[in-house]
């Protein structure tokens, strides 16, 4: 019998995450049945959603929901072959038994068959994976970017903000990007991007906004929420194009954070405001991981990984990642 250790969210976050939150188990896992099949996990991703969606999604004693780049070691899954890799929204346990589709939508994907060998397959957690494409539907489908714009993109050290910044050079935009530390504004000017700068030590984020694109911005790729968004209304073109991805900044409040109403700014410069889900376009996932796959061999889309090893370290990694602590996607290697 095949045993799993499995982290289980023994009590709901409230405020920041703290280890006490989670306990680790090891249990038993089934025999297979038809259409089960069985995988270890060989990196874990640690996601923001992870934080935000958690009350959504989980229950007190459920094992922490996550993703996770693993092999298959069994199957009695004709589409899943034994050796075959696979994304899988298996959560935190080393093995699973599991069904390619569950209740919320597929839960195995397999790894495109043109990954190229010399490309780590970690990578499908990150820049090639569910981070990355959320950085191109948000520019593509809720921007709709043209060449000559100028992007404003918050949280753009992290893995989807590096993706928005790269793409937006791919198309011909001009791009400015907000950094919490001095490392990660000079990994940012490394990665092509026009300007960028430390929203945690300039005097005023309004004025650094200003000074970076005194012309304004035509679109904004939101991750943060808080004062950036408000700073980030005040500096939109008429006409200007909002795409609200996420709000990191508030997703460990306790109480809600309180911005000056933004009607004004959101009327007179006629914005356009929508808020999206990378899910909204799991039909384009395919063929979308394929161009960035293709932009990175290529050398247009670089990306960096902050590698933790060990299964026993996923609650320490995920707050770590939550803190915007080092530079590069998170990721748990077991
Ligand atoms: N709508 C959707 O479908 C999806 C939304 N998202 C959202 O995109 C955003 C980025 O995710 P992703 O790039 O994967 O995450 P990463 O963990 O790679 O990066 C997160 C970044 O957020 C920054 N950050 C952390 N705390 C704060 C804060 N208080 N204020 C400002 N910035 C902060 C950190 O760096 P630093 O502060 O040092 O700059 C860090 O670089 C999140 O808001 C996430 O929820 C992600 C995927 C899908
Ligand atoms: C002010 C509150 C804002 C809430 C923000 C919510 C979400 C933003 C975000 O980060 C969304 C991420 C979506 C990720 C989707 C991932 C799927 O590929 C996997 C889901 C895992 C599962 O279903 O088990």
């Amino acid at each position: 019998m095949v045993k799993a250790k499995v982290w289980i969210l023994k009590k709901h976050f409230e405020g920041f995450p703290k280890e006490s939150n989670f306990e680790l188990k090891e249990v038993d896992l089934p025999e297979l049945q038809d259409g089960d099949v069985l995988v270890e996990a060989i990196y874990f991703s640690l996601d923001p959603y992870m934080r935000s969606l958690s009350k959504m999604f989980l229950k007190e004693g459920d094992v922490q929901y996550g993703t996770q780049l693993a092999k298959v070691l069994k199957s009695k899954d004709p589409e899943f072959p034994e050796g075959c890799y696979v994304v899988a929204d298996c959560g935190w346990r080393t093995h699973t038994v599991t069904k390619a589709k569950g209740p919320r939508g597929p839960i195995l994907t397999r790894i495109v068959s043109e990954w190229p060998t010399d490309i780590p397959m970690s990578l499908a957690l990150g820049s090639l994976g569910m981070p990355g494409l959320t950085a191109l539907y948000g520019l593509e489908e809720v921007c709709k970017i043209q060449p000559g714009q100028t992007v404003l993109v918050s949280a753009a050290a992290g893995t989807v903000g590096t993706v928005v910044g790269q793409i937006c050079k791919i198309k011909g935009c001009k791009v400015v990007g907000s950094a919490g530390g001095d490392d990660k504004v000079a990994y940012l000017k490394e990665l092509g991007f026009d300007q960028a700068f430390n929203y945690k030590t300039v005097p005023s984020l309004e004025e650094a906004l200003k000074n970076a694109s005194p012309e304004g911005y035509d679109c904004y790729f939101e991750s943060v929420g808080g004062p950036m968004f408000t700073a980030a209304l005040k500096n939109m073109k008429p006409g200007g194009r909002i795409a609200v991805c996420g709000a990191i900044a508030t997703y460990n409040d306790t109480t809600p954070q309180m911005c000056p109403y933004p009607h004004h700014e959101i009327i007179v410069r006629s914005l356009t405001i929508q808020g999206f889900m990378v899910t909204n376009y799991k039909e384009k996932d395919e063929e979308s991981v394929k161009r960035l796959l293709t932009w990175m061999k290529e050398g247009k889309l670089k990306t960096k990984e902050m590698v933790t090893v060990g299964f026993d370290k996923l609650p320490i990694a995920f707050m770590k990642m939550l803190k915007g602590d080092g530079l590069g996607k998170a990721i748990v290697k077991v």
